[in-house]
């Protein structure tokens, strides 16, 4: 399984495929080909200088005559986690605080009118060690904490909405812990939160310890830019999920991340990209960066060793568009801020031309699925009546 050596799938086609072959396999892989944007040559300077990566498309959609476009620009983020996992708290923390700031700036550089963390983006993955202390010590209030705190002086500052994906701790309900998104207007007031609906109990992916299933639906936010959404992680394997915000109205549904190559990297081009054409929606899918290291060894329940990483975060953050088209991924390998330009026009267009909303047969499912959920449920499988075999020519 690849590391950090090798740097993306987009590289690797490039330095491999003759020119005309490459325009046809990047036509059926990548869709309708996005426009690179043009981004200011000083953001490019700091975001080098800076150590990280920065890329920029833009999504085209068609013009209308009643409709102006609608112009929104995102942006992705993944990291590494600067700080190793046994620093102090408050100093891990202080330092992705730093790192993010120094993103953010070259982001709102670029006009960025939304940015989107990573998952748990204040913290290694330390839901793998199934430890307690220190890791809940990363969890932080929704509503007042220092990391929102962090983000609504962002928000104010650059006009922008935060997406801040954190581990919760729910003061009012018995100081549980969640993980949840922040969502932050660009007036710097938290617009409210959202919380991760599906949690992984596979491989090292156990969280279950820490934290439930959220309890707060599909709320989509209204923003100055636009409806959003975040489906936490693990929701992008579930269809129903991202089908929930979308019927609640979402034109872009986040899907921060975090996870690594021996489990999900060949599932990772094509979920985020199925629910945005499925949806009629843009969907961004942001995944971390690196290898954690962890003080304590654990155990992944596969009957082999114990071991202190965590295996490979794969990076590879990119954005999909309703019409199927997505952009190039970020590295797998290295620190990056990817900046796409949406109209958010081409979600009806494209609703218009695939209509999903209207061919779904919502009103069937629903009413199959409430029977399906009932504990007396018998599966409709249709048999043969009789198990006497029919002798032919009698
Ligand atoms: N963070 C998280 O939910 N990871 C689970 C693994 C995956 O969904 O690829």
């Amino acid at each position: 399984m690849a590391g950090a050596e090798w740097e993306s799938l987009e590289q690797c086609l490039e330095k491999h495929l003759p020119s005309q072959d490459l325009r046809e396999v990047k036509r059926v892989l990548y869709g309708k080909e996005t426009r690179k944007l043009d981004l200011p040559s000083r953001a490019f300077e700091v975001a080098s200088e800076g150590n990280f990566e920065l890329q920029g498309y833009a999504f085209e959609a068609a013009n209308e005559q009643l409709r102006r476009p609608q112009i929104v620009r995102v942006g992705l983020v993944q990291n590494r986690t600067p700080l190793p996992a046994d620093a102090p708290v408050a100093e891990q923390v202080s330092a992705l605080h730093r790192r993010i700031e120094a993103i953010a700036e070259v982001a709102a550089m670029c006009g960025v009118n939304i940015i989107c963390f990573q998952e748990a983006w204040t913290m290694p993955f330390a839901f793998c060690t199934r430890e307690k202390l220190p890791w809940t010590e990363f969890a932080e209030s929704a509503e007042d904490g220092p990391t929102t705190r962090f983000c609504q002086k962002l928000a104010k500052k650059h006009n922008m909405v935060v997406v801040s994906p954190i581990l919760e701790r729910d003061r009012d309900h018995g100081n549980v812990l969640w993980n949840t998104a922040v969502v932050i207007s660009n007036s710097g007031a938290v617009l409210g939160k959202t919380r991760k609906n599906h949690i992984p109990r596979v491989g090292d992916f156990n969280e279950s310890t820490y934290y439930m299933e959220g309890n707060l639906g599909h709320p989509v936010f209204q923003t100055q830019f636009g409806r959003i959404a975040v489906n936490i992680c693990y929701g992008r394997h579930h269809p129903l999920n991202w089908l929930m915000y979308s019927i609640n109205g979402a034109e872009i549904i986040f899907n921060p991340s975090a996870t690594i190559g021996i489990l999900s990297e060949s599932l990772w081009p094509i979920e985020a990209r199925n629910a945005a054409i499925a949806n009629h929606c843009f969907t961004c899918a942001i995944n971390r960066v690196g290898q954690e290291h962890f003080p304590n060894e654990f155990t992944s329940g596969d009957g082999k060793k114990a071991h202190h990483d965590f295996g490979y975060f794969y990076g590879s953050s990119y954005v999909a568009a309703p019409d199927g088209s997505r952009t190039p991924g970020l590295s797998r390998s290295q620190d990056g801020l990817l900046v796409a330009e949406l109209n958010l026009n081409l979600c009806q267009q494209m609703s218009d031309v695939w209509n999903f909303k209207m061919t779904g047969r919502y009103e069937m499912y629903a009413r199959e699925l409430a029977e399906a959920v009932k504990p007396n449920y018998v599966p409709t499988i249709v048999k043969e009546l009789s198990s006497v075999p029919i002798r032919l020519g009698q």
